[in-house]
């Protein structure tokens, strides 16, 4: 029988490319997005493939959405194997001009959004009688510290912590805990930034993002498709005997 997963911020960028992996891999998909057009789209395009996929709209800081999300899933497909914890969001910030506000909006959804998301899968997988696999976006900004990420970066140093703590502690159920940390992803988050990078310099976007390749070993920039087959990996079978980890996907940016 085919396997059933959530998948966060699919609406574009990685989460579309991770929705698309996965119901190539066989799964029924559930996405779930703030704008629910955008998840809707890719709903339609994996339908129009032969698979099965509903959109749900929902904000992955407010934890009622969250549950609310899981709740529509289970009771549009009967079950719930897998969450992957994708959305989120990177303002670039200096740090004498970080607000309260840049931080608790942040980290309201990339950290609680996280939190959220793993309450509502366990509770599932546990009301199911079945364990499961809870898949987390963190970053390389996440395992070393990168300038002007501050305030993105700590949200990501904190999902590793996340993901280590809650793969001890939910273990006993048979669930999984792991994330994955790409390095610079041609996304629409990623041209944003580049965006930012180009203008501070007087040059374009593509100028901006050409400023990423530096120091990356195999000397390109990634495609969303190359991190979505590794969350393929975490969310199957295969990685059954992997918990707690960080898979770090990112060409050979940060060696650990
Ligand atoms: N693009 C990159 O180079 C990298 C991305 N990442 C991480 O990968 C994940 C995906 O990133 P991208 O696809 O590049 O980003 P993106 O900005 O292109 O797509 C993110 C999606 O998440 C959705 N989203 C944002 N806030 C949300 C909320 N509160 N509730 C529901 N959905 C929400 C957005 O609407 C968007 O559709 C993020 O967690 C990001 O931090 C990590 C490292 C590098
Ligand atoms: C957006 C991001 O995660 C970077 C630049 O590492």
């Amino acid at each position: 029988m085919s396997k059933v997963a959530l998948v966060t911020g699919a609406g574009q960028g990685i989460g579309e490319a991770i929705a698309h992996r996965l119901a190539n891999d066989g799964f029924k998909l559930a996405l779930v997005g703030r704008h629910v057009e955008k998840v809707q789209r890719v709903a339609d395009d994996i339908k129009t493939q032969g698979g099965e996929a509903i959109a749900i709209k929902a904000d992955v800081a407010k934890r009622d959405e969250v549950f609310a999300a899981v709740a529509a899933t289970q009771s549009e497909f009967g079950d719930l194997n897998v969450i992957v914890n994708n959305a989120g969001v990177a303002p670039t910030t200096p740090i004498m001009d970080v607000t309260e506000d840049d931080m608790n909006w942040t980290w309201g959804i990339n950290v609680n959004g996280v939190v959220w998301g793993t309450q509502a899968a366990t509770e599932a997988f546990k009301a199911l009688g079945h364990g499961g696999k809870i898949i987390n976006a963190t970053s390389q900004a996440g395992v070393e510290g990168n300038p002007n990420l501050t305030v993105y970066g700590s949200t990501k140093f904190a999902i590793r912590g996340i993901t280590q703590t809650t793969a001890k502690e939910l273990a006993q159920f048979g669930i999984t805990v792991n994330a994955f940390a790409p390095g610079i992803v041609k996304t629409p988050m990623m041209w944003d930034i580049a965006h930012e990078v180009g203008q501070n310099a007087g040059k374009d976007d593509d100028w901006g993002m050409a400023q990423f390749s530096d120091g990356i070993a195999l000397g390109r920039l990634s495609e969303p498709e190359e991190i979505a087959s590794v969350v393929g990996f975490l969310a199957s079978d295969d990685s059954n005997y992997v918990t707690g980890q960080t898979i770090i996907v990112d060409g050979g940016m940060v060696f650990r």
